[in-house]
């Protein structure tokens, strides 16, 4: 039975990268994938890994009818065994229902991957859908980790390394981002809560109010 399965984690644990050895795969046994994406950072159309793996998309419009899509693609004459949607958190919860449709309607096997919660660990939109619809949802298995060392689970959005609560939902950025412009951090829920970031944590440890005080 064909299944809409939602690949979800942390920014920069390997989403992107599965998409495309998945793409990869069936493509080396004939198969015939529709990749859909949405503002992915490489640029529209795209669909990238940080490992440096890049493979041409359909860039998901805001009001684009996924299922009508593939449909009109398959009565032209098109070719289409399996579709992936990378960055699937960016889609509207109407196009994860079509999705779903392509599913049950159309009978074929749907791979969507996206973060499940933005910088203020609130559900996106996308994501929530996939929650609810998804037959299967599978954690990836290379651990994001925070700079503490335990698991990363939630993404924190930074400015020069200090993380921000304010703004919108949606900014396309990177980790590992050290200048002023909005970058992003994984981090555990206990440092995310505590708005800790690597740079903050740094500059706490250096700073003299935490110094042990000389008896001297
Ligand atoms: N230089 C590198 N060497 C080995 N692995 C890397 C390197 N850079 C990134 N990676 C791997 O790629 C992962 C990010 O992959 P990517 O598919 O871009 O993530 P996502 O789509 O989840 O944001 C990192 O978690 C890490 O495992
Ligand atoms: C947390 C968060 C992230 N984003 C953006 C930043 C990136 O462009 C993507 C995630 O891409 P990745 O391949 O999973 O690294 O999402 C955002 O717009 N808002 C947020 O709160």
């Amino acid at each position: 039975m064909p299944e809409l399965v939602f690949f979800s984690g942390t920014m920069d644990c390997g989403k992107s990268t599965l998409a495309l050895q998945i793409e990869h795969n069936r493509s080396a046994r004939g198969l015939v994938g529709m990749i859909f994406t949405r503002n992915d950072r490489a640029g529209e159309g795209k669909l990238s890994s940080r490992l440096g793996l890049v493979t041409d998309a359909v860039e998901v419009a805001d009001d684009q009818d996924l299922y009508a899509y593939l449909v009109d693609h398959l009565s032209q004459g098109g070719r289409v065994d399996y579709v992936i949607a990378d960055e699937a958190q960016f889609l509207a919860p109407v196009q994860i229902d079509q999705l779903a449709r392509v599913v049950d309607d159309l009978g074929l096997e749907v791979y969507a991957f996206g973060i499940t919660t933005d910088f203020r660990s609130k559900l996106f939109p996308g994501s929530q859908r996939l929650v609810e619809l998804a037959d299967r949802i599978e954690v990836l298995q290379v651990e994001a980790l925070c700079w503490c060392g335990a698991r990363a689970t939630h993404n924190a959005r930074t400015i020069g390394g200090e993380m921000v609560v304010e703004g919108a939902q949606v900014v396309v950025g990177d980790v590992d981002q050290s200048t002023g412009e909005v970058g992003y951090e994984v981090l555990c829920r206990r440092h995310h809560r505590r708005r800790m970031t690597a740079a903050s944590a740094r500059a706490a440890a250096l700073s003299p109010d935490v110094l042990p005080v000389s008896s001297g």
